[in-house]
């Protein structure tokens, strides 16, 4: 869906490149998290996709059309652009901010009033919320209307430049589930830039991570860069714990069900996991049951086997306790 081929950059009067030789495929309807530390390019990469910034050389393909071949305007009518820190109209109203883009594209009044209202409510806010001006909304409320903004068009592209850090971290956990949530729904293909690992492991299908001057270290999904990542560069990036991330990112659905035919209904002191519940807080349960196992449940708390920590090594490396790094 996004394409770069070859991509370099060096921004004017800098000495350093901001991008260095970026080849990389987004897919369709992923979402894909850009990370890596302050500097890096990251911002650089994702204004390139829609012109605010041009590549030295090499390619950018959007939908299998080079984006310098296509006018600027059709260009970013196709992209939903969220900007650092909401980055809202001060003095326009929610309902006016949100109809911006619809505004510009010269859509009728009454067609940009049903779309603002149907916004609002995607985005979790009231219909009071949009006399209001962005000084009169917290900052996750903020996020939620840039997010508005940035949808209105409905565009098959959005790009997200760091559009959670100013938030404190529980209204940030709650917007990035409910961007994941929302995600599933709308298929959008999305790019988010980000330096915090721990957000591009919650909410992105594959993470790119970047070093200096844009170069690419490692693009996988979460699992496989937590389980191998590809230089002590990126080691260093995902921080302490790895194992007990990879645990977060597992469910229990994702162990095999060990029936044992026998024991078709849990003894009522065994403690229970179902299979929506992350293999981390398996584990916590299982540390805290005496017998040292817990009993797996479906959804509707039908018995489905035990897990004990056995199950967890197994499904993190095939192997036993011990021979883990
Ligand atoms: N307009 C500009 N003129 C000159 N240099 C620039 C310009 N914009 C960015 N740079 C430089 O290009 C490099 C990449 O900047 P960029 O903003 O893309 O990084 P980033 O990874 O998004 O950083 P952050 O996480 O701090 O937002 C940096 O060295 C920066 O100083």
């Amino acid at each position: 869906m996004i394409r770069f081929e070859a991509v370099k950059k060096t921004h004017k009067g800098s000495p350093r490149m901001a991008v260095s030789d970026l080849t990389l495929h987004v897919r369709e309807g992923e979402i894909c998290v850009f990370v890596g530390p302050s500097g890096c390019g990251k911002t650089t990469i994702l204004r390139m996709i829609n012109r605010l910034d041009t590549q030295d050389s090499g390619r950018i393909c959007v939908n299998g059309v080079a984006t310098d071949e296509l006018d600027v305007v059709t260009l970013r009518r196709g992209i939903g652009f969220m900007m650092q820190s909401s980055a809202l109209f001060p003095h326009q109203t929610v309902a006016e901010n949100i109809g911006a883009v619809p505004r510009l594209l010269g859509w009728g009044k009454s067609k940009i009033r049903q779309r603002v209202s149907e916004l609002i409510s995607l985005v979790g806010l009231q219909p009071e919320f949009l006399d209001r001006y962005p000084n009169q909304l917290s900052g996750g409320q903020q996020s939620r209307v840039a997010l508005a903004r940035a949808l209105a068009s409905d565009p098959p592209v959005v790009l997200m430049d760091e559009p959670f850090a100013a938030l404190d971290p529980v209204i940030r956990e709650r917007l990035q589930d409910e961007l994941v949530a929302l995600q599933r729904r709308l298929h959008k293909t999305i790019i988010l830039v980000t330096h915090d690992m721990e957000e591009a492991i919650k909410v992105g299908d594959r993470i790119a991570i970047f070093e200096g001057e844009g170069r690419l270290v490692q693009f996988d999904t979460p699992h496989n860069i937590l389980a191998h990542p590809a230089s002590d560069f990126v080691r260093g990036f995902i921080g302490k714990d790895p194992l007990l991330k990879r645990l977060t990112l597992m469910k229990v659905a994702d162990l095999p069900a060990e029936i044992d035919g026998e024991s078709t209904v849990p003894a009522p002191e065994l403690a229970t996991v179902t299979i929506n519940d992350s293999l981390h807080h398996a584990l916590v349960k299982i540390l805290s049951a005496p017998t040292g196992v817990v009993v797996r449940v479906d959804e509707a708390g039908g018995y489905e086997g035990c897990i004990s920590i056995e199950s967890l090594y197994n499904a993190l490396s095939g192997s036993r306790p011990g021979s883990l790094q």
